[in-house]
């Protein structure tokens, strides 16, 4: 077989070493899971080993390759560590996942400089400490892939300045290594840009900001939030081959709400928005244990798809009754 439509096959990332930076929870897992149902050893990394090893353990369960790592993305010597014994381990780092990241919500004006600093460090600095870290322990002399999780924040990103200054930052960086990195090393990195995601993530929020996301989450042309699956399949498809002539790029995977004013009201005369929910099925890709979907790899027990507070979860079920059945 040759061809597009074998790219997407189950050893697509068979010989692959892949580091997904806060592959513990949410969006990470997801991605981890994702990348190791198509082969790849996964290391997942991040400050908490008890959440990593949690994940590491769901994967072998169901088959895959999995091993945990920690590290805080703050720390340029512990970036640089971890990338030369993971590669004097095995052999190679032939993608990295910068996924770890966060933010408070503030609004600016009450937002203090040590807070903004800190959000900057931890996402624009981090992301950057792992980039360098990878390229001068592998990638720089053997090529790879880099895919980059920021934020949807074509708009700014009011409520948290900090990390849309900080993601934005991100982009800019990703154009730049695109082209120094691209031509004599070999190495691809793009961004995925989520919007707003039913995820673990939003266990860091208040209940008044999350009442605020549930209120909001409707008011794109998707209708609807994302979902974790969604973000894992966009990284997927940019570390593969299927995506080796795309380099640089910012990819935003947010139902369109980054084009949409997000404002039922402002649209009344044109009422773009459907309040009774979404006509746009979600893809939601976990392996469906013991059955057909779980593609014979023999999992066992019950995976949690979603951590997230009692409203999200909510949402979720009602999103998975609708979601694309493949
Ligand atoms: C539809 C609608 C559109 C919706 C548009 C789309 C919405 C996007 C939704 C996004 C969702 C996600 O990203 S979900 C992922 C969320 N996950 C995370 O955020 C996990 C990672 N977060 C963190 O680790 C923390 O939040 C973070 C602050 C970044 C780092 O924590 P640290 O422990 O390193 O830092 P700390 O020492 O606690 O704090 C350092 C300083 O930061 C400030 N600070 C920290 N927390 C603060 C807080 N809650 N409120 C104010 N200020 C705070 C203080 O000034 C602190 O200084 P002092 O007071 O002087 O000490
Ligand atoms: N959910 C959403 O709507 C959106 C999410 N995003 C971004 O997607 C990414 C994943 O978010 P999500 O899964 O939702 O949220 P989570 O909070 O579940 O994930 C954040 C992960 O980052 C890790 N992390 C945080 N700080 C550090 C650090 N200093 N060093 C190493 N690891 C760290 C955490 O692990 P640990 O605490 O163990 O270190 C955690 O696993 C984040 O960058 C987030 O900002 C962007 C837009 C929207």
């Amino acid at each position: 077989m040759s061809g597009y439509s074998s790219v997407f096959g189950k050893g697509l990332f068979k010989d692959q070493v892949i580091l997904v930076t806060g592959g513990g929870t949410g969006i990470g897992r997801c991605i981890a899971h994702e990348l190791a149902s198509l082969g790849a050893l996964v290391i997942i990394a991040a400050r908490k080993l008890d959440q990593l090893n949690n994940t590491a353990k769901e994967i072998r369960l169901l088959g895959g390759r999995c091993e945990t790592m920690t590290l805080n993305i703050r720390d340029p010597l512990q970036a640089q560590d971890l990338v030369n014994s993971l590669v004097a381990k095995h052999g190679k780092l032939t993608g990295l996942v910068n996924n770890a990241g966060g933010q408070f919500h503030s609004p600016a004006s009450k937002m203090s400089p040590k807070g903004f600093a800190t959000v900057v460090d931890l996402n624009l600095m981090g992301t950057f400490y792992l980039c360098k870290a990878a390229f001068e322990g592998y990638m720089g002399e053997y090529g790879g892939s880099i895919v980059n999780i920021v934020a949807e924040c074509r708009n700014g990103f009011p409520g948290m300045v900090h990390t849309g200054a900080a993601r934005a930052g991100i982009i800019n960086m990703t154009k730049t290594l695109a082209v120094e990195w691209g031509p004599y090393n070999g190495i691809r990195i793009n961004c995925v840009a989520p919007g707003l995601i039913l995820s673990s993530g939003m266990k860091n929020y208040p209940e008044k900001v999350l009442d605020g996301f549930l209120d909001n989450s409707w008011l794109n042309p998707a209708g609807r939030m994302g979902t974790e699956s969604e973000i894992a399949s966009s990284v997927v498809f940019l570390l593969s081959p299927a995506a080796s002539y795309i380099n640089g790029i910012n990819l935003p995977v947010d139902g369109a709400s980054s084009l949409s004013k997000g404002d039922a009201k402002a649209n009344s005369a044109h009422p773009s928005y459907n309040p009774a929910g979404s006509k746009m099925a979600p893809y939601i890709g976990w392996p469906q244990q013991g059955g057909e979907g779980d593609g014979g790899r023999g999992g066992r027990g019950v995976l949690k798809e979603l951590d997230a507070p009692e409203p999200m979860m909510q949402l979720y079920a009602k999103y998975k009754s609708m979601a694309h059945k493949l």
